[in-house]
């Protein structure tokens, strides 16, 4: 059976990240979008990621930051990969794996077929794409908003030339449904697996990996 791999994205406390772990989560995201209630500050992702176990692969989720921000960050946290959340160019997205040495996850926002073309800009740059749900009109936040999007346009894709991920409204109840009828070997989970905005459940995380890795 193919692995599955599952990001758990927007974790604020330990025992969130103890719950990712052992569910055997391959991802964790610290989200640095300020008006995110799953956002934290460059010392609370600090202390958080020096205590994540070896091998979970420590994602920082940030949109459109310009160097200064960015640049303390990743000083400042033990990270893994970058996951690029805004408007980013394929030029910004080179300057940054160039600038920072990390790899990078672009995200696109998907609703309608023609949107996949534009995964062939960043497809040669990034070293992954996130295929989320487009957020909805006038939504303060770029993602996390806990909206699906009509998977059958996944079908239509071609081959892509990095590793994609799927996101956008994924529950333990849908998740299986998602994987089976996009193709996705990755799937990235916020709002999904939380009992209130940025509160995450740990039940809720260990029944969304299991569902995700069909046990
Ligand atoms: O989660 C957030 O608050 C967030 C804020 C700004 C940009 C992205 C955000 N989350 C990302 O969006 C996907 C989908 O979220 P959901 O599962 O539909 O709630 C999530 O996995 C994060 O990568």
């Amino acid at each position: 059976m193919t692995e599955i791999r599952s990001k758990i994205c927007g974790l604020k406390t330990a025992e969130d990240i103890q719950a990712a772990a052992e569910a055997g989560a391959a991802y964790i995201g610290f989200n640095f979008f300020p008006k995110s209630p799953r956002s934290v500050t460059v010392a609370e992702a600090a202390a958080l990621a020096v205590e994540a176990p070896v091998g979970l692969c420590k994602v920082a989720l940030v949109v459109n930051m310009d160097d200064t921000e960015l640049d303390a960050i990743v000083a400042g946290v033990p990270l893994d990969m970058l996951q690029l959340h805004g408007h980013e160019s394929p030029e910004r997205v080179a300057e940054l794996k160039a600038r920072h040495g990390l790899p990078v996850m672009k995200v696109l926002g998907i609703s309608e077929p023609a949107d996949l073309a534009r995964i062939a800009e960043y497809e040669q740059v990034a070293d992954q794409i996130l295929v989320d749900a487009k957020a909805p009109k006038g939504a303060v936040l770029p993602g996390g908003n806990g909206v699906t999007f009509d998977w059958s346009i996944l079908a239509k894709k071609k081959y892509w030339q990095c590793p994609w991920m799927l996101a956008g409204g994924l529950t333990p109840e849908n998740v299986g449904q998602a994987i089976r009828r996009t193709g996705a070997r990755q799937v990235d989970v916020a709002s999904g697996v939380e009992s209130a905005p940025g509160q995450k459940d740990p039940d809720l995380i260990r029944a969304f990996v299991a569902a995700a890795s069909g046990r």
